[in-house]
């Protein structure tokens, strides 16, 4: 397969257009060969005007022209989907199909799919918009090494890409796919803190923002264990000790953890 395979994206919000802008935006995959469908389309042809690729309606044109189907619509709108495209013999080509719906297991993909499709299920996240990304892939059983290199490929230039073994998506999902949005609710906290200091908002966001970042990178780069890094910020009878223990009484690696925890279970049943 080429490079930069023909790709259909079949539900173009907010994932189907963060993946499309990292790809279009910042990898430079030319925006001749995405065409997207979205069963509401106005809500998004701006932002496809923007990019420069195909919107419309009709999922079965789009997915018929495909190399490489890339799916994300809601898991409760995947069944419906997939029986219409078989319906229309829209994937009798056997296209690559990778779905980025949570909770919804490769077994499901095979059940609704003509026999012999190749699948792949993947769990992205909103920052591969910006190409700092981590989704994992998950093969299907008939894919080949080539198919799923196509599907790395595709995810690569947004960010980490990891291949894991299928039962650890649903924390995979409660991990990386949801904690964005942990983060920013901890990054606003954080911010909140500094207000209270008498920061000013925007300086307290920045700060926190370039700090959460500047602490995450320092953990990939170094490969050094979190805790390890904690020790050398935390100086005896200094004012990190006062702050970590003040966090501590708020049980926050507990709430933390179990926040993960519900998401991954919630994730599990999604499907
Ligand atoms: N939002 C996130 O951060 C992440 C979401 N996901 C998964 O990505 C998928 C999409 O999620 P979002 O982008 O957040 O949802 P969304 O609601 O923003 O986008 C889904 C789009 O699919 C369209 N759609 C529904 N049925 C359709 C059909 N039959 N044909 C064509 N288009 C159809 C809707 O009009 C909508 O624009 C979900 O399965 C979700 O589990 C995975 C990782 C992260
Ligand atoms: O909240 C959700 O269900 C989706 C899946 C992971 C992130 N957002």
């Amino acid at each position: 397969m080429n490079q930069h395979p023909k790709l259909a994206i079949i539900g173009f919000g907010t994932m189907g257009q963060a993946i499309c802008a990292g790809l279009v935006e910042a990898s430079g995959y030319p925006a001749q060969q995405i065409q997207a469908a979205d069963c509401h389309p106005a809500h998004a042809k701006v932002r496809a005007e923007a990019l420069g690729i195909g919107l419309s309606k009709d999922a079965e044109a789009a997915v018929k022209a495909a190399e490489v189907v890339l799916l994300c619509v809601k898991p409760k709108d995947l069944k419906d989907l997939l029986a219409g495209l078989t319906a229309a013999g829209a994937l009798d080509h056997k296209p690559l199909v990778v779905s980025i719906a949570a909770g919804t297991t490769l077994a499901f993909l095979d059940a609704h799919t003509p026999e012999g499709t190749p699948l792949v299920r993947a769990m992205p996240n909103t920052p591969c918009s910006i190409r700092k990304g981590m989704t994992v892939l998950a093969p299907g059983k008939g894919v080949s090494e080539a198919q799923l290199a196509t599907a790395r490929a595709l995810f690569e230039p947004l960010g980490r890409v990891m291949d894991l073994d299928e039962k650890h998506m649903d924390a995979v999902t409660g991990l990386s796919a949801s904690g964005p949005a942990f983060v920013f609710v901890i990054l606003e906290s954080l911010a909140e803190g500094g207000v209270q200091c008498g920061l000013p908002r925007a300086v307290a966001v920045e700060l926190a923002a370039q700090m959460t970042l500047g602490a995450a990178s320092m953990v990939l780069e170094t490969g050094r264990h979190p805790a390890a890094l904690k020790d050398e910020v935390t100086t005896p009878a200094g004012c990190t000790i006062a702050g970590l223990l003040a966090l501590e009484d708020g049980r926050i690696r507990s709430v933390v953890a179990r926040g993960i925890e519900r998401a991954t279970q919630v994730a599990a049943g999604l499907g």
